[in-house]
């Protein structure tokens, strides 16, 4: 599968393009990714036009559960926007650059600024279940071994061959973000580096502390390739992780805090309030801020 030609040509987006558009006729500018469990990003979107992602040519489908598998276009306060409530994983079968085709899709419907949000494990031991955690950057373990979502012939109409990914989460988003959390008096809020793992195991305790010793404070199975691919086509990448589960470091404690995907979605379903209201004003801000300046 690495090298396998990549069906989603610049002409298959833009028929799915053509095709989203000649359904709704609002132009995103904000495109959110909505993470495991955290679906209900979705329901802050006003005069909302839903796609479920079977009646979308071409697309793939969800298969996990906690994603919906839904495109929904629409406003967040007088903001245009469209939402993933369901993403795609590499662990569902699924090429990175299939994966990634509905950023790339945003794009061509005229995004200009990403929100990726996910579940993810917190590998720094001080993290609790629950918190916020504000990536600054990733290390793309996926990549080192060339599996990457742009692999592959470059297609220069969305980006360049090579490029810098300094900068790949946006400092000027993620110091807004961080003042509006505290204007919303979220108290859960950290910092972090993530990674993306190729799923869909979790962690043994051998790789959290590999994974640690890296400097990585969360470990998920996604955003990654995302956040990379928008930056290749020129988006401005905010992303965050609910810490769903603390990864074991410890062989002692490692079976007592074995984890399940259920809770996994619960504890994400549980901040569901916080989360909402976070989101909403991060996008607000965008639209105030930040809509015609993209770097
Ligand atoms: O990254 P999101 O989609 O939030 O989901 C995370 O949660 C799932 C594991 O429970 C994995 O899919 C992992 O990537
Ligand atoms: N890789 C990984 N993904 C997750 N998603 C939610 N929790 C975890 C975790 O502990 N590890």
């Amino acid at each position: 599968m690495l090298h396998a030609e990549n069906e989603y040509t610049y002409e298959r987006i833009t028929e799915i393009k053509d095709f989203i558009k000649s359904k709704c006729d609002i132009d995103p500018k904000v495109g959110i990714i909505c993470g495991t469990g955290l679906g209900s990003i979705g329901e802050l979107i006003t005069d909302a036009f839903i796609l479920d992602y079977k009646n979308i040519p071409y697309f793939p489908i969800s298969t996990v559960e906690g994603h919906k598998g839904r495109l929904i276009l629409g406003y967040i306060k007088t903001v245009p926007v469209i939402c993933m409530q369901g993403r795609f994983h590499y662990y569902e079968g699924y090429s990175l650059s299939k994966c990634v085709m509905p950023v790339r899709l945003m794009k061509l419907l005229g995004v200009t600024h990403l929100i990726a949000s996910n579940a993810a494990g917190g590998l720094n031991q001080d993290f609790k279940i629950g918190d916020i955690m504000l990536q600054k950057d990733h290390v793309n373990v996926m990549g080192f071994s060339g599996n990457g979502p742009l692999v592959g012939l470059n297609d220069l109409r969305f980006g360049p061959r090579f490029f810098s990914m300094v900068n790949a989460y946006d400092v000027d988003l993620l110091e807004s973000a961080k003042k509006i959390a505290e204007e919303l008096g979220l108290k859960n809020i950290k910092e972090g580096v993530y990674t993306c793992v190729g799923g869909p195991t979790y962690e043994t305790v051998a790789e959290v502390r590999a994974l640690r010793s890296m400097g990585i404070d969360a470990a998920g199975m996604s955003t990654v390739h995302e956040v990379t691919t928008a930056r290749h086509c020129g988006m401005r990448c905010f992303a965050f992780s609910l810490i769903t589960n603390i990864c074991p470091i410890d062989y002692s404690t490692a079976v007592e805090s074995e984890i399940h995907s259920n809770d996994v979605i619960e504890v994400a379903m549980s901040k569901d309030k916080d989360l909402k209201l976070f989101v909403e004003r991060i996008v607000q801000f965008i639209g105030k801020n930040d809509l015609n300046s993209v770097k």
